[in-house]
């Protein structure tokens, strides 16, 4: 506790959606870090000494140094994404440390941006629109510009969470022919939208588009391979809005640049941010984003207001409404 008698919070970036913010200094002493970018790791490490609570992004990671730098008095460290594999949840699980996070909230939003991607890269929306803006585009023509449609196809979606889930919803709507889902256990969610669970050798090689909506765990770590690429479809599209961890990224490229798969639309990637001189970059057949998947407005407000909420609720011993369990 600060000498006001009120807890500590240490929030790791300036430009956290100030709804989250206003409920946490109602209640809390807050020390801001000052700038809108991440806390470099030697600030972070001085600046969350004695704090009580850490309402933190997914770029901050929260390992064991973290924890001994922030000492005996912290009660929650609070992130403002719903995945959490920048925090050792063993380690803080150890030590008493409750986790928040932000579940459900931005379910929509990741999974409209997912379509999204989906239908610009399929449809090839930003290579079109440069080739409007820089001549390219000298009269209507029949085979330019092509590429598949959803409707009729075959979609493999890898993780039927929450967000699996939503994007499955949203693409029956546009009359594919078969969803398919690989998951751990079978969904009985799936039912609703006639998602039938296959083994991921069968999504690598019946899908049309291969959408990864799963959480990064050692188990998923790389699962999209070479040898996974080679098993798709040439025809095949790509769609990554989970975590960069998921895909070995040169075989990503590989697979790219050799036409082993049709195209790609990732937003999110190995490095955040992406390098510059990324062979992904130059590539045609690839949509880079930089990571903005729960990026509505909307989203990101409620995402704060959770976040402070969590951190609320743990620093008063009470139930936390999205504590990772
Ligand atoms: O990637 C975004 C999140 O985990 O919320």
């Amino acid at each position: 506790m600060s000498s006001s008698g009120k807890y500590q919070v240490y929030v790791t970036r300036s430009d956290m959606p100030q709804c989250g913010i206003e409920l946490l200094k109602k209640q809390c002493d807050l020390k801001v870090w000052e700038q809108a970018s991440p806390c470099p790791r030697q600030e972070l490490l001085k600046h969350v000494a004695g704090a009580n609570g850490i309402y933190c992004s997914l770029t901050d990671k929260i390992d064991k140094e973290l924890l001994d730098a922030a000492g005996a008095g912290l009660k929650v460290v609070a992130t403002i994404s719903v995945g959490h594999d920048h925090i050792d949840v063993q380690e803080c699980k150890k030590r008493g440390i409750r986790i928040g996070y932000t579940p459900d909230v931005l379910t929509d939003a990741t999974a409209e941006l997912t379509l999204a991607l989906l239908l610009s890269t399929s449809r090839r929306l930003p290579e079109a629109q440069n080739e409007a803006r820089t001549g390219g585009w000298v009269s209507w023509a029949p085979t330019w510009m092509t590429g598949p449609g959803l409707a009729g196809a075959t979609v493999g979606i890898v993780g039927f969470g929450r967000i699996g889930q939503a994007v499955a919803r949203r693409v029956k709507s546009f009359n594919t022919a078969k969803i398919i889902y690989f998951n751990r256990s079978a969904r009985p969610e799936a039912e609703e939208v006639g998602a039938i669970k296959v083994t991921f050798d069968e999504i690598l090689t019946q899908s049309d588009f291969v959408i990864c909506c799963c959480a990064l765990v050692p188990e998923t770590k790389e699962i999209f391979n070479k040898t996974a690429f080679e098993k798709m479809k040439r025809t095949a599209i790509f769609v990554n809005t989970s975590r960069g961890g998921t895909v070995d990224q040169d075989a990503l490229i590989e697979a790219l640049q050799n036409n082993t798969i049709r195209a790609a639309g990732l937003d999110v990637t190995t490095p955040e941010p992406l390098p510059l001189d990324s062979p992904l970059f130059k590539l045609k057949n690839c949509i880079v984003l930089p990571h903005i998947g729960s990026a509505s407005i909307e989203a990101r407000n409620t995402m704060s207001e959770l976040t402070a909420q969590n951190i609320l609720a743990a620093l008063n011993d009470t139930k936390m409404p999205a504590e990772l369990k």
